[in-house]
């Protein structure tokens, strides 16, 4: 009897040590997202090698791809690991993190895209370089396209290129294709004075190609998609070259544009100029950067604006009542552009629902902690700002195109925070301006000149890039007046 409790106890601690063993097995079948290494924000590392990435690209392929993000953030929170690419990630959805990734750019992070992305672009893109020289070439191409520049230069060629376009239209386009001539000649002529032509066209096609590279298998053979964009951007890089040599054996300097801006651009240590690669990597890059960024959003603001007639409505209002201020045909002045506060919410909101941008990879330079997470040397972060856009917690009916929600002081306007289609930090877009810009002059156009039908139901999707599948096809009625082309 006396060694019955002894034995008891024995058996207790056995059973207790088997359930102990059968939770922690069951959280480990159960809860395999929940573990994490000490610090790691929580979530799936999803099938080795792979990762998540499959179920990335195949929910960014349809028109809704916001479930891949909701389901993770509601099982892990704001911020959760993941693998993409290739890549142990951690995901971020909260603008307070991103805001954090962002203004550490170049200290704690930095800029990362796989070296087939990389070879594509050059190495001195400046999407690519760091330190010293990325901020003289950031500042050097703000400087380009800042508000008095845009005033007293641009917007004079915007307004040229634009009508030159829409001129040119008959009763159907594809909107989506009309729309990347435009921010190509616009780009085109902003960094090397061409007027659009031959052989601006011909350049865009080899464009179009490398692009395409950019999401492709990086297999570099002369018959794969990624094979034909490397031969692509050789046939940029020549070109840009010839162009470039021409303008340094040239006696005159009296282009006022961003390749006379590089030409003459010094360090202030050394006083050495750019060498040729520096400058068509430069140049390539910028035309890459400003190309389909601005393209898209001016299709996808007429789209929705044709799925929102009352604010189509409104928008046309804004734009008649600048050209019943304009007798005839007259160009448009910096003050009409001020004056378009309709057309600034309907951009804002374009942006927010439907940026092609959806978020920045970077990678931690070191072991960064962060609300409490612990993001491991190396690893990739990815600042959504997709996801922060369209968080119900953050806007009412997120989902919705909704351009009324920017009229007045719509928080998000002045934060900073929850709104950062252009990034933020050392990176913030040195485009976003000329942007603005360029869609609200092309928008003007669009609807003073032109109604129009849809011809057919056109999705959105998301991946490899924003686009709709059939590139916005369109019947095009005019409205009887007269383009500032014909003066
Ligand atoms: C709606 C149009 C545009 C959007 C949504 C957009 C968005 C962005 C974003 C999010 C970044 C930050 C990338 C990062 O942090 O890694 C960026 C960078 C950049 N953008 Fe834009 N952009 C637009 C138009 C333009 C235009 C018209 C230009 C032409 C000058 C331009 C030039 C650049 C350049 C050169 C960078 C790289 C800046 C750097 O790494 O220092 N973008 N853009």
């Amino acid at each position: 009897m006396a060694d019955q409790p002894k034995l008891e106890g024995a058996t207790l601690w056995a059973i207790s040590a088997g359930l102990a063993f059968l939770v922690l097995f069951l959280q480990w079948v159960f809860g395999k997202g929940r573990r994490t290494r000490k610090g790691l924000p929580p979530g799936s590392m999803g099938w080795p090698l792979l990762g998540e990435t499959l179920q990335l690209i195949a929910a960014y392929k349809t028109s809704n791809p916001e479930p891949f993000v909701d389901t993770r953030r509601s099982r892990y929170g704001k911020v959760f690991k993941t693998h993409l690419f290739g890549k142990p990630t951690i995901f971020s959805t909260d603008p307070e993190v991103n805001k954090f990734i962002l203004q550490n750019e170049g200290k704690l992070f930095a800029t990362s895209y796989p070296s087939s992305i990389t070879n594509l672009l050059g190495k001195h893109s400046l999407l690519l370089i760091q330190g010293n020289l990325h901020k003289r070439l950031h500042s050097l191409t703000l400087s380009f396209a800042n508000s008095s520049v845009l005033k007293d230069h641009l917007m004079f060629d915007i307004e040229k290129l634009v009508c030159l376009t829409l001129d040119g239209w008959k009763d159907h386009v594809l909107l989506q294709d009309e729309a990347k001539k435009i921010t190509f000649e616009l780009t085109v002529k902003q960094l090397l004075s061409f007027d659009p032509g031959q052989w601006s066209e011909n350049l865009r096609k080899e464009y179009l190609q490398l692009i395409d590279g950019f999401f492709s298998l990086p297999v570099p053979l002369p018959f794969t998609t990624y094979g034909k964009a490397l031969k692509a951007r050789a046939k940029v890089a020549e070109e840009l070259r010839l162009v470039l040599k021409r303008r340094r054996d040239s006696e005159s300097s009296d282009h006022y544009d961003m390749l006379a801006a590089l030409l003459n651009e010094k360090s202030t240590t050394t006083s050495d100029g750019l060498s040729d690669d520096q400058i068509i990597d430069l140049l390539l890059s910028l035309l890459v950067a400003g190309y389909e960024t601005t393209s898209t959003i001016m299709t996808l603001a007429v789209k929705f604006l044709t799925e929102t007639p009352d604010a189509l409505a409104q928008l046309k209002e804004e734009h008649e009542a600048i050209r019943k201020q304009k007798p005839g045909a007259q160009r448009l002045e910096w003050s009409d552009y001020k004056s378009m506060a309709f057309t600034q919410c309907v951009i804002s909101e374009t942006l927010r629902i439907a940026n092609i941008i959806s978020g920045v990879f970077r990678r931690a330079l070191c072991d960064v902690e962060i609300k409490g997470f612990n993001i491991p040397q190396d690893w990739l972060v990815f600042p959504c700002f997709r996801a922060v856009h369209l968080d119900q917690e953050l806007y009412s009916d997120a989902r919705k195109f909704n351009p009324w929600r920017w009229q007045g002081n719509h928080p998000s306007t002045s934060s900073g925070t929850v709104f950062t289609p252009f990034g933020g930090g050392p990176r913030l877009c040195p485009g976003y301006e000329l942007a603005r810009v360029e869609i609200s002059v092309f928008l003007h156009h669009m609807v003073t000149l032109f109604s129009w039908e849809v011809v057919e139901e056109d999705k959105l999707i998301f991946f490899p890039t924003t686009r709709t599948v059939k590139r916005y096809p369109i019947n095009l009625t005019r409205r009887g007046r007269r383009s500032p082309l014909e003066i």
